[in-house]
């Protein structure tokens, strides 16, 4: 009896936790919300070591804080969440590490297509990206089925990088497109129109049409699935890029919390946000004055 009065005072506690929280959100939405926030989760280990533990509940830890960061992002209204899970770099670690890794993001990756994960209960199309060539084969069939699985979900998208470099991507998205571009010269050269960038002498605006242009490698970029992201969060208070989103983060805000990633919370997340929407404003009238 006492422990039942116990457990929905706990439901009723959590339950005006989360009004607060979205009654917060309401508040910060008066101004401009990023539509993509990228995450660079850094810190898993250091955690582990700071608090005596073993180096996978680290990082097991730090899926939790993810499935925060996932839910105030998508209470919030953000539309695009990417992560950097891993990269093709952190292949070079050690090979019992990155086995546990590899195990512990299948294991997470089958829990996010479960009725109850955060994915299904927000609608979220959940997005794989970089060299899934490189990855296992369980890893990746678990990432293909997650894909499939949600497919149909449409009130949010979530990318998670792995096996990813953003230097990798660009080389794949210039070779792509070459070869795109190849192909149609050889079909005009077959076709007898005889023009096209191999071939010196042509018309010159023809020439020009065919040379690899901006929008034709961005088309075969693998982050297609999102626009451009307007918050970049590194955790631990590192200001390095890492080789994430360099394309798309031209114009990207940076905001690098000294926290931890398994210590990332609420407050933290409110304080980017509010920091990109300071930013945002001094950007605008920015704008406006020139
Ligand atoms: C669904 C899915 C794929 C979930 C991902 C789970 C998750 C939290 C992965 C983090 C992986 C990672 C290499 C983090 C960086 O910490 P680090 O090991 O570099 O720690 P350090 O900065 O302290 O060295």
């Amino acid at each position: 009896m006492e422990k039942s009065n116990g457990n929905k005072a706990t439901q009723i506690f959590w339950s005006i936790v989360s009004f607060l929280r979205r009654c917060l959100f309401l508040v910060i939405s008066v101004r401009p919300i990023p539509h993509h926030i990228a995450f660079i989760m850094d810190g898993n280990r250091r955690y582990a070591k700071k608090r005596k533990l073993k180096e996978g509940d680290g990082h097991r830890v730090g899926f939790l804080a993810l499935m925060s960061m996932l839910k105030y992002c998508y209470e919030l209204g953000v539309r695009y969440v990417t992560i950097y899970a891993f990269s093709i770099d952190n292949f070079k670690r050690d090979p019992e590490e990155v086995k546990s890794l590899m195990d512990l993001m299948r294991e997470k990756i089958e829990g996010l297509i479960k009725e109850e994960s955060i994915v299904n209960q927000y609608g979220i199309k959940v997005h794989f990206i970089g060299n899934l060539k490189l990855l296992s084969e369980p890893v990746r069939l678990a990432a293909e089925r997650a894909m499939e699985a949600t497919a149909n979900n449409s009130r949010g998208v979530l990318s998670i990088c792995i096996a990813y470099t953003s230097t990798d991507e660009i080389v794949h998205a210039v070779q792509e497109s070459c070869e795109e571009k190849s192909d149609e010269i050889s079909v005009m050269n077959a076709s007898g129109a005889g023009y096209g960038l191999l071939q010196l002498g042509g018309n010159e605006k023809e020439e020009r049409e065919n040379i690899v242009k901006l929008t034709d490698i961005e088309k075969h970029m693998y982050m297609t699935v999102a626009p451009d992201p307007d918050i970049l969060i590194r955790t631990s208070g590192e200001t390095r890029l890492s080789n994430f989103l360099l394309w798309q983060s031209a114009h990207c805000y940076l905001y690098s919390p000294s926290v931890l990633w398994p210590e990332i919370g609420f407050r933290h997340f409110t304080w980017a946000i509010l920091s990109f929407q300071r930013s945002y404003f001094y950007l605008d009238r920015k704008r406006k004055q020139s």
